[in-house]
C-alpha cells in the first residue's frame, strides 16, 4: 500500500490511487442522487408526511434536504439513510440563495415553494458542464398561471392568485428530466389534472411516477407519449429511493477496465439496460441477479466499437444511454484492444473539456471531433499523475482511468466526487483497489 501522508489539515485533499490490481468482489450502491432529489422535492410538495429511505448520503442530496426547510418543512433524521419530512406551510421562509446556486436541483424545490405564493431562487448550480436552460420550466410555471421574472441573479415566480381545477394540457418540444420533475410537482400543489405531452421517462422520473401514486395521486403513461395526472386527496407516504444506476453502471465498468469480475448489487438491472446491452456487445459476460449485477472481463475481447450518442434526441428514446454513463465509459474505452470509438454529449455540453484535459495528464490521446464530440483509438496504456475531479462524473472516471494506469495517480477533487457519491472510492476499495485518503 502507498503511504497515508498527514499534513495535519482535516479535510481529505485527495486519494492516491495505484493502478494495475484486477478488482473483484461484491459491493452494494447506495441511493441514486439522481432520483433522490426529485423525492426529496415531492416530499416537500406533497403536504402529506413522508418517509424516505435509502437516502444517498451525498452532498447534493444533504444539500436539498437542508432547502426544503424554506417550504416550512420539518425534517427528521432517522438512523442510517431514512428521513422523515413534516410539511408546515406556516414555518415557510426564503431558501437560503447561496446553498440553492450551488446544486442544479434547487429548481426541483420551486413548486414546493409556490405552495406559500412566490419562489424566488437563484439560477441553478451544479456540474460546471455548460449553461443549463429553463425556458421548458418557465413555459410550465405559465401554463398553471404563474407569473415569471428573470433577473441576472435569477427567477421569481408568483402562483396563480385563481384556484382553477381545470386541467392544464403541456407539449414539450424534448422530453427535459428536469421539466417533467416540475411539471409534476407544480399540478401536485396546484391540485390541477396535468396532461404532459413528450415527458421524460427515465428510471429517475418513473421513480417520482411511483411516488405519486403511493401517495394517493394518480399518475400514469398513456399511449402516444403522454403522462397524465390526476390530484386525489392524498396520504401519508413511504419511499424507498432506488439504487444508483449510475455508481452501479461506473463499478461495471472499473471491474471492465481492470480485467476483473465481481458483482454489484442493490440496484434495479432494468435501470441500466442500455449500459449492460453495451457492456455485452463489447464481450464482457453480465449475468443479471435479483438485484444485481455481475460482470467478469474474458482473457481476450473480441465486441465492437462503443458510438455513445448523448444528444437532446437521444433523451428520447429508452433504449439510448444516460448521458452520466459516458465519462465511465471513455475511461473503459481506453483500454479496449484494437477499437476505435466515438463519444457524443450535448446534454451537458462543457463535460468533454472537463473530462478530456485531465486524461490527457494520464497520457490518454482523444481527439475533438467538436466540442461535444470525442473519438479515441484503445488500446492506451495510462500513466499515473495529478488529476483533478473536475465534475462528478469527471471524478470518476478518473478513478477507473487510475486504476488502470501504470504507477500512482493523485486525484484532488474530492469534493465534487461527493456531490454525487456518498462514498465511490469506498466501495471501489471494498473491491480491492489500492486507494487510499491523503490528508
Ligand atoms: C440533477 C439531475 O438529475 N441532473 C441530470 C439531469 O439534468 P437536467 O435536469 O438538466 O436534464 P434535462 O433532461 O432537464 O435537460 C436536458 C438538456 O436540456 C437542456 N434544457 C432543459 C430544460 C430547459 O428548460 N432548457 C434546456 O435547455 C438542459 O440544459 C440539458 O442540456 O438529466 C441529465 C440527463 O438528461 C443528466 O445528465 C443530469 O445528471
Ligand atoms: C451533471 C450532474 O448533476 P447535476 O446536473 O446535478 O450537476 C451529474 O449528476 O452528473
Amino acid at each position: 500500500m502507498i503511504q497515508q501522508t498527514s499534513t495535519g489539515v482535516d479535510l481529505p485533499r485527495g486519494l492516491a490511487v495505484r493502478g494495475g490490481r484486477p478488482l473483484r468482489g461484491t459491493v452494494a450502491v447506495d441511493g441514486s442522487k439522481n432520483a433522490a432529489l426529485p423525492l426529496v422535492a415531492a416530499a416537500a410538495a406533497i403536504g402529506r408526511p413522508v418517509t424516505l429511505t435509502n437516502v444517498p448520503m451525498s452532498s447534493d442530496v444533504g444539500k436539498l434536504v437542508r432547502l426544503i426547510h424554506a417550504t416550512g418543512a420539518r425534517v427528521v433524521l432517522d438512523g442510517h439513510k431514512a428521513l422523515h419530512v413534516i410539511p408546515d406551510l406556516d414555518h415557510a421562509a426564503e431558501a437560503d440563495r447561496a446553498l440553492a446556486a450551488s446544486i442544479r436541483a434547487s429548481y426541483y424545490l420551486a413548486p414546493a415553494l409556490l405552495a406559500s405564493g412566490r419562489a424566488e431562487l437563484p439560477w441553478p448550480g451544479g456540474c460546471n458542464v455548460g449553461d443549463r436552460g429553463m425556458e421548458l420550466h418557465f413555459m410550465v410555471y405559465e401554463a398553471f398561471g404563474d407569473r415569471v421574472h428573470t433577473c441576472e441573479a435569477g427567477y421569481q415566480i408568483t402562483a396563480s392568485p385563481l384556484q382553477r381545477r381545470t386541467p392544464v394540457e403541456i407539449k414539450l418540444p424534448f422530453p427535459s428530466r428536469g421539466t417533467t420533475v416540475v411539471a409534476l410537482l407544480r399540478a401536485v400543489v396546484a391540485g390541477r389534472p396535468l396532461l404532459l405531452h413528450r415527458p421524460n421517462t427515465s428510471p429517475e422520473v418513473a421513480g417520482l411516477v411511483k411516488a405519486l401514486a403511493q401517495a394517493g395521486h394518480e399518475v400514469s403513461y398513456l399511449p402516444d407519449d403522454v403522462l397524465s395526472f390526476q390530484p386525489g386527496n392524498g396520504c401519508p407516504a413511504t419511499w424507498c429511493v432506488p439504487g444508483d444506476k449510475i455508481e452501479a453502471g461506473t463499478l461495471l465498468c472499473a471491474l471492465a477496465a481492470t480485467g476483473g469480475h465481481g458483482r454489484v448489487s442493490g440496484v434495479n438491472p432494468t435501470h441500466m439496460s442500455p449500459l449492460l446491452d453495451l457492456l455485452d456487445d463489447l464481450g464482457f459476460p453480465i449475468t443479471i441477479t435479483n438485484d444485481g449485477v455481475e460482470l467478469s472481463a474474458p482473457p481476450t475481447l473480441t465486441g465492437t466499437s462503443i458510438y455513445a450518442d448523448a444528444s437532446l434526441n437521444s433523451l428520447s428514446s429508452p433504449e439510448c444511454l444516460d448521458a452520466d454513463f459516458e465519462p465511465p465509459l471513455i475511461a473503459l474505452a481506453l483500454t479496449l484492444a484494437g477499437r476505435s470509438h466515438t463519444f457524443i454529449d450535448e446534454i451537458n455540453p462543457g463535460r468533454h473539456a472537463n473530462l478530456l484535459p485531465q486524461l490527457r495528464r494520464l497520457g490518454a490521446v482523444i481527439t475533438e471531433v467538436s466540442s461535444t464530440s470525442c473519438e479515441l483509438n484503445g488500446p492506451q496504456r495510462l500513466a499515473g499523475a495529478s488529476v483533478e475531479a473536475i465534475d462528478i462524473r469527471t471524478g470518476s472516471a478518473l478513478l477507473i482511468a487510475a486504476l488502470t494506469a501504470a504507477g500512482t495517480t493523485e486525484l484532488a477533487g474530492l469534493t465534487q466526487l461527493q456531490r454525487g457519491h456518498a462514498d465511490l472510492p469506498g466501495k471501489l476499495h471494498a473491491l480491492g483497489a489500492d486507494i487510499i485518503t491523503l490528508v
